[in-house]
């Protein structure tokens, strides 16, 4: 596992909802993995966001987007929180900070790519740089198998998958792994935004 890189020690803040435990799992790996490439995270669950936590992600150097993709999209307390947003939109508070994104289905698809674009659009209209997951997509040849990191092939963030009738253990190793590395990738591509700026 690549260790800490010289410069600056980044801040990462997750912005995360979880129904039952199975983005929380993620929102965890993506902890670790931003932690390990030596951040300084604050994890947030946005259905009970304190002021404290806003002016957190106010100040973090980089936000990283989580909620479980509910009915084809981000849950709905997730969007409640995104359009909550809409002051720090005006004032551009968020603008230029890193963003990325992180959701879980019960299905191996079940249209998980429309939950992390609308992500995307999301740190868009905040002005922020969208990082991807930067990793091949794994589980797609004959010497491939679904314990690959990025088992399910996205390029924009980490996407898992747990079966719907089973706890946050269901959630796939192979797919906390993929989140730990975004959240690495977060991690050093926010002290790299950092050390520009000083
Ligand atoms: C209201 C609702 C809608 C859902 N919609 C989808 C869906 O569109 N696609 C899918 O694959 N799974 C869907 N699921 C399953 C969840 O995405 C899955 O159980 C996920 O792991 C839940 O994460 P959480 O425990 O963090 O809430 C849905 C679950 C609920 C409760």
């Amino acid at each position: 596992m690549a260790g800490p890189s010289a410069g600056p020690s980044p801040t990462v803040a997750i912005a995360y909802h979880s129904g039952n435990g199975h983005t929380a799992v993620l929102a965890q790996a993506v902890r670790e993995g931003a932690a390990d490439a030596g951040a300084a995270v604050t994890a947030i669950q946005v259905d009970t966001i304190t002021e404290r936590q806003w002016q957190q992600l106010d100040g973090a150097d980089a936000i990283v987007f989580g909620a479980p993709t509910y009915m084809g999209t981000a849950s709905a307390a997730f969007h409640a929180f995104a359009q909550a947003t809409s002051g720090r939109w005006a004032e551009r508070a968020w603008a230029d900070k890193p963003a990325a994104g992180f959701t879980v289905s019960g299905s191996k698809s079940g249209d998980k790519l429309h939950t992390l674009q609308y992500f995307g659009v999301l740190a868009a209209q905040h002005g922020m740089h969208w990082v991807n997951l930067g990793l091949l997509p794994g589980w797609n040849s004959s010497a491939g198998s679904e314990h690959d990191l990025n088992r399910l092939g996205f390029y924009l963030g980490a996407a898992g998958q747990a079966d719907v009738d089973l706890g946050p253990e269901a959630v796939t190793k192979a797919d906390v792994e993929t989140a730990r590395h975004l959240g690495r990738r977060v991690a050093e591509t926010a002290r790299r935004f950092a050390a520009a700026r000083v």
